[in-house]
């Protein structure tokens, strides 16, 4: 357990709404196996926003994949809550980077970010449907529940895939390179409109992201990954103040000091090979 995983339990954060424990990952059998993944333990707690950053590579997708549900591990446990994931557990909302491939085409974006309610025990097809636009609209998509997805832009495509999310109410959003797809300025939105979800929902973010900026901007605790197998470098505390603002909170020495820290932890290995 590094020194900031200490600080933030001894920080009195509660008991983890999701954690890693001792989590491994090998593709592959014989000969071919490569262990991606090795020794990866954290924990997120309730509310928070936790950036995962890592090199090309090194295993993001492959350990948000574990963590969902959606690959078995090869070793260690993932716990929601009390409950051990061994499939997608109904908890557990994903966001992927390809938007375009997570939205149906022949469904207009309100039957879009309705599908998951569907089999929600108790929620009527009205109730579905406030959800769905309740969800539309903190995402500033008002009025577009009548489009087709390919009709709205990157951007909002990728709005809507993030309201579908919302509108299940997970216990943790899982996103992968959620922004990744879209142009900087597009980027630049959808980043504070993480904030503004975080700050509405109070809701508990966990986001992997490449970008050593974007995951200081968002983030109450950076993930950094390296090595091979890749292994968590350390958990560091962003104790940036809120609103943060795309202009302002980037100028400050803070923000600076925090990014080249990050870099330098995922640089590290690779100097020293
Ligand atoms: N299904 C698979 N079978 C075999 N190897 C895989 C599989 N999926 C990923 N890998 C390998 O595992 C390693 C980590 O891949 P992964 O996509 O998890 O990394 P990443 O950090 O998300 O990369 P990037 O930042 O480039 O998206 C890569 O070398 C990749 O080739």
């Amino acid at each position: 357990m590094t020194e900031s995983t200490i600080q933030t339990q001894q920080a009195g954060l509660g008991t983890p709404v999701l954690s890693a424990n001792g989590l491994a990952k090998t593709y592959g059998t014989g000969q071919a196996a490569r262990q991606v993944l090795g020794d990866i333990s954290f924990e997120v707690y309730d509310g928070e926003t936790v950036c995962i950053v890592g090199p090309s590579g090194a295993g993001k997708t492959t350990l948000l994949r574990c963590l969902s549900g959606l690959m078995p591990a090869s070793g260690g446990t993932v716990r929601l809550r009390d409950e051990t994931v061994t499939e997608p557990p109904a908890g557990l909302a994903v966001v992927f980077q390809d938007y375009s491939r997570s939205l149906m085409p022949w469904m207009t974006v309100r039957a879009n970010v309705e599908l998951p309610l569907r089999g929600t025990p108790g929620l009527s097809k009205a109730g579905r449907r406030e959800r769905a636009l309740t969800a539309l609209a903190s995402v500033g998509l008002d009025g577009c529940g009548h489009q087709y997805p390919w009709q709205l832009s990157g951007g909002m495509q990728q709005r809507v895939a993030i309201a579908r999310a919302l509108a299940y109410e997970p216990a943790v959003l899982l996103m992968d390179e959620p922004f990744a797809s879209v142009d900087a300025q597009t980027r630049a939105d959808l980043e504070d409109l993480t904030h503004t979800i975080k700050e509405r929902y109070n809701m508990t973010i966990l986001l992997v992201t490449h970008d050593i900026e974007e995951s200081v901007y968002l983030a109450d605790r950076v993930i950094v990954l390296s090595g091979t197998p890749t292994s968590v470098s350390e958990i560091v505390p962003v104790d940036l103040p809120y609103p943060r603002d795309q202009v302002h909170t980037k100028s400050t020495p803070a923000f600076a000091a925090l990014r080249t820290h990050v870099m330098g932890l995922i640089r590290k290995p690779e100097e020293t090979a």
